[in-house]
């Protein structure tokens, strides 16, 4: 691709998990992936043919080992953010009810935060704008 030519748009489906004290769960890219080292909410590309909540079930159940009910998926805000080489575009679901205990299953970090407490961790970039939302409107 050339430069300043089309950039590839990715589609991701993520979720901030939300517990009964109030603090969203965020898991930190492990070392060897892109943007290693900064803190997301799980999720993960849409693959075809999946819908957004598809892929959140999906990859809860793979990164976390937690089961929430499709249901129990409720559309909070959504990015179009320009990265360097691709542009994202992102629905970010809230999730308040699941089945299991989440824990940290592909070797990324995970923390439990209070909603005033997620600006100072290191969030992606595209990531900013919602953590600013779930702060003014939750
Ligand atoms: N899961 C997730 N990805 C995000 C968020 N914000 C954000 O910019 N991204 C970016 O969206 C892309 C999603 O890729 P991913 O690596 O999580 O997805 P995946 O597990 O399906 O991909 P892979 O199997 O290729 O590793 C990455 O470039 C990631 O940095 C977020 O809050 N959650």
């Amino acid at each position: 691709m050339s430069a300043g030519g089309p950039k590839p748009v990715i589609h991701v489906a993520a979720c901030a998990l939300l517990d009964p004290d109030g603090r969203i769960l965020i898991a930190r890219r492990p070392e060897g992936k892109p943007m290693a080292g900064l803190w997301e909410f799980p999720g993960g590309k849409i693959e075809p043919g999946e819908t957004p909540e598809q892929t959140v079930v999906r990859e809860l159940r793979e990164e976390l080992g937690v089961e929430p009910c499709e249901r129990c998926l409720h559309p909070f805000a959504f990015v179009s953010h320009p990265y360097e080489t691709f542009h994202i575009v992102m629905p970010l679901f809230l999730c308040r009810t699941w089945d299991g205990f989440a824990r940290p299953l592909e070797g990324q970090e995970i923390a439990w935060v209070r909603k005033e407490k997620l600006g100072e961790y290191r969030l992606s970039p595209a990531d900013r704008s919602l953590a600013a939302e779930i702060r003014d409107r939750l």
